[in-house]
């Protein structure tokens, strides 16, 4: 039998400890950086501490780790201090082309659709019912929201977030760590670091979360 082992303890786990034990995976140790917060509705037994603040005390080797936190820098964050190997946990009820690639680490949620010659990125989220369309290139850590619609040859740069019910129509590029917002209807390229809103979408700023402002 498989396992895995989760490193997030919140909401986002619980969507993903779902989907593994429709996989028959089982997990076999839950991590969170703060487990005392961890709500008591998502408790499960014996959630460790995170590799945060102990990095070499850490178990990196063992069972492979799915990294089940939504925000996309800390996402990115942790799989840069683990050395640990990673697992993909993909919904039975998804569709994914047999061109298409999907990377290490990287979820599929209920009801979510990758269609051909698309590369979806490492420890990307590809929320419920998402709908990825031919020759996409999903960055790593992107996130691509319940319901959020790409047309062909779009292009998601890494750690972006496109948000719930977007729409981005074809052949658009959106940039590094950008921000579209829900509903937003994506008509022109974005460059890297914006957060667009709206129909037609438009930029409201601009911010590097790698500069300390
Ligand atoms: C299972 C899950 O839960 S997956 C989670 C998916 N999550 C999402 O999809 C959330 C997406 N987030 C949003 O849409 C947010 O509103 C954000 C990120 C765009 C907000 O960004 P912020 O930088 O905080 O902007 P802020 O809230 O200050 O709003 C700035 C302006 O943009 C407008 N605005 C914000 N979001 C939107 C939106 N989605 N559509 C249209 N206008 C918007 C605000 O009304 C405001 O306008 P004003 O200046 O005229 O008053």
């Amino acid at each position: 039998m498989k396992k895995v082992r989760i490193y997030g303890a919140g909401g986002h786990s619980q969507v993903i400890r779902k989907v593994l034990e429709l996989n028959d995976i089982v997990v076999t140790d839950t991590y969170d950086d703060k487990p005392s917060a961890v709500h008591s509705a998502y408790q499960n037994t014996n959630i460790e501490s995170g590799a945060r603040d102990g990095k070499d005390a850490f178990p990196h080797e063992g069972d492979p780790v799915i990294i089940a936190v939504g925000n996309n820098l800390q996402r990115a964050e942790i799989a840069e201090f683990l050395k640990s190997t990673f697992e993909k946990a993909i919904h039975p009820s998804s569709i994914i082309a047999e061109s298409a690639i999907v990377g290490e680490g990287t979820v599929v949620f209920a009801g979510a659709i990758i269609q051909p010659n698309t590369t979806v990125g490492k420890h990307v989220i590809v929320n419920t019912a998402a709908s990825i369309d031919h020759d996409n290139c999903i960055g790593d850590y992107a996130h691509i929201s319940p319901k959020a619609a790409l047309c062909g040859h779009v292009e998601v740069g890494e750690g972006s977030h496109v948000g719930v019910g977007a729409v981005v129509i074809p052949k658009i590029k959106i940039g590094k760590w950008c921000t579209i917002g829900a509903g937003t209807v994506v008509i022109k390229d974005v460059p890297d670091y914006a957060t667009v809103v709206g129909n037609p979408g438009r930029v409201i700023k601009i911010n590097n979360p790698f500069v300390s402002q």
